[in-house]
């Protein structure tokens, strides 16, 4: 399930680059304001942080949430006290696009999350020319030298590289890539399973002085509790979010947890 949709996602990548190839959008990436500074903004603090998700479908939970306008759903994060945005780009399973991204840029001033496949650097340079200041990468998903790679152009960018890990095996491998900031997915992106205590179990492998990510599974502020006692700086937290009815409430109560 992950090859494919990394297959999806680069065939859509072919598709745009047919439009606008890659030299315009590396001159678009290089011309866009500097990115944000995301590993001030989820430094580890006395209350968790939240990085809130604009997500209107999984292939796991079909369809969610609508989002006619995700700049006025990222404006209700942002008052909420959201550390980060995290916007889901990929078309094919969750209705995402970089016009989504495009459109919350415009409306919000904290941190930018590419959410996607990302598995070639012309899908890196689109984020950074659409004003992400994070990017994505899912070690599952790519060999060491691709990983590598592509967090090193994300550096070289001005960005941050999020690295997700789902075993202690991808926590050593993000470790080695010096990366500031991992995530564990407690959703198996293969079988697509839910883990809660996934997070407790490896996040000790993750050395300190790295930002620690718990991704997915949040319904509640029971969850937040239970991941901030594993260790989480930040929580990545979507469905309860888009499908809760009062985002803003419910990020106020995620965000108290200490
Ligand atoms: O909706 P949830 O369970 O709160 O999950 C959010 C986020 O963690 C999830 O969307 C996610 C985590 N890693 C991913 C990689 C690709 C796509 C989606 C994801």
């Amino acid at each position: 399930m992950l090859g494919d949709l990394v297959a999806g996602a680069l065939a859509d990548a072919a598709r745009r680059r047919e439009q606008r190839p890659l030299a315009a959008v590396e001159a678009d990436a290089l011309a866009a304001p500097a990115a944000l500074d995301a590993l001030e903004a989820l430094a580890p603090s006395d209350r968790i942080k939240v990085i809130a998700e604009v997500k209107r479908a999984s292939p796991s939970r079909g369809a969610l949430a609508a989002i006619p306008d995700p700049a006025a759903l990222a404006a209700e994060y942002a008052a909420g006290g959201a550390s980060a945005i995290s916007v889901l780009t990929e078309e094919r399973r969750f209705g995402g696009s970089l016009d989504d991204l495009v459109a919350v840029r415009a409306a919000v001033s904290i941190p930018l999350l590419r959410k996607d496949f990302i598995a070639e650097p012309y899908q890196v340079l689109e984020a950074r020319a659409a004003g992400a200041d994070l990017v994505l990468l899912i070690v599952a998903a790519l060999d060491d030298a691709t990983l590598a790679s592509l967090h090193a152009l994300i550096v070289e960018l001005g960005m941050t590289p999020l690295v997700e890990t789902h075993d202690a095996d991808e926590v050593r491998r993000a470790v080695d890539l010096g990366a500031s900031l991992i995530g564990v997915n407690a959703r198996n992106l293969s079988t697509f399973e839910l883990d809660r205590d996934l997070f407790g179990r490896i996040a000790p492998l993750i050395p300190d002085g790295t930002i620690r990510v718990a991704e997915s599974a949040v319904l509640g502020v029971d969850d937040v509790i239970h991941y901030r006692r594993s260790g989480a700086d930040a929580v990545l937290v979507g469905e309860a979010l888009v499908t809760g009815g009062n985002p803003r409430a419910a990020l106020e109560r995620f965000r108290e947890v200490s």
